[in-house]
């Protein structure tokens, strides 16, 4: 069994200007220390608009927060009006990018194709996809819960080798949790994300499943992250709302220290 460093990967979605960037990496690396991060890999995924702020912090202040991208294009250069390249996610210092969220599949008709092609852009630029499955509350309340998410990890990993494969991150977020307060049990995520790892090993092999990192996303806080860290298959957390809170998203950070 690989032994796996949890992650926990703040997603800022559409907040926070730079300024706001500066004071909220700051305030974190304050609440933060180097024991911390020896036992937890701390990402922060903001607007492309904030993205150089937090290089120049990170890299200037020698931080141990890693940080990336929200989504990139498939392409990596040429007429794509409003779209941002791996080339340039790259240079900007991006260890993720998250790839296939919800949101982006629902406001942007984001398919598993497109996805794919995400994906394999990431790749060629060394950057980690942050790949994100699952359900909507129609599917989850038909069972077909297991088989939607695996579906989309299989056409996200077309054409992706195994070598590749090994370092993706696969974030669980079942949809009708994402917002809503209305977080998956413990043994919700732990059986989709289960699955996922089966799947995994089905795709490719042991080895490969059993190093990727799988989280889980939805309603995620200080107050239940450590009964969603229990569980054999979840690696880490995709937060979203409290990512923007300092004080909260170090609390999570921290979950070994919070009530079960
Ligand atoms: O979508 C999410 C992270 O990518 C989850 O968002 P919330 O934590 O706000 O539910």
């Amino acid at each position: 069994m690989a032994s796996r460093k949890p992650l926990i990967a703040g997603n800022w979605k559409m907040n926070l200007n730079h300024l706001e960037a500066i004071a909220l990496v700051q305030k974190l690396a304050f609440a933060l220390n180097d024991k911390d991060f020896d036992k937890v890999d701390v990402a922060v995924l903001p607007p492309f608009t904030d993205l150089r702020s937090v290089q120049t912090l990170v890299d200037g202040d020698k931080l141990r927060i890693v940080y990336g991208a929200q989504d990139l294009s498939p392409h990596d250069a040429g007429a794509y009006t409003g779209d941002v390249s791996g080339v340039m996610l790259a240079k900007l210092g991006c260890t993720y990018v998250t790839i296939g969220h919800s949101e982006r599949r629902q406001y942007h008709d984001e398919d598993d194709d497109l996805v794919n092609a995400k994906v394999q852009a990431a790749y060629r630029h060394s950057l980690t996809p942050i790949l994100c499955v699952g359900e909507g509350l129609a599917v989850r309340q038909e069972g077909r819960h297991i088989a939607h998410s695996l579906a989309q990890l299989d056409g996200a990993l077309r054409k992706i080798t195994a070598e590749q494969a090994k370092s993706i991150v696969v974030a669980y977020e079942p949809v009708w949790a994402i917002g809503t307060g209305e977080v998956a049990t413990p043994e919700d995520a732990q059986e989709v994300c289960g699955a996922l790892r089966v799947r995994l090993a089905e795709l490719y092999d042991t080895e490969v499943a059993s190093a990727v990192r799988i989280l889980y996303g939805g309603s995620v806080k200080s107050g239940n992250i450590a009964g969603i860290m229990a569980q054999p298959d979840v690696d880490g957390a995709l937060v979203g709302g409290a990512s923007i809170d300092a004080g909260e998203f170090a609390k999570i950070c921290r979950f070994s220290d919070m009530p079960g």
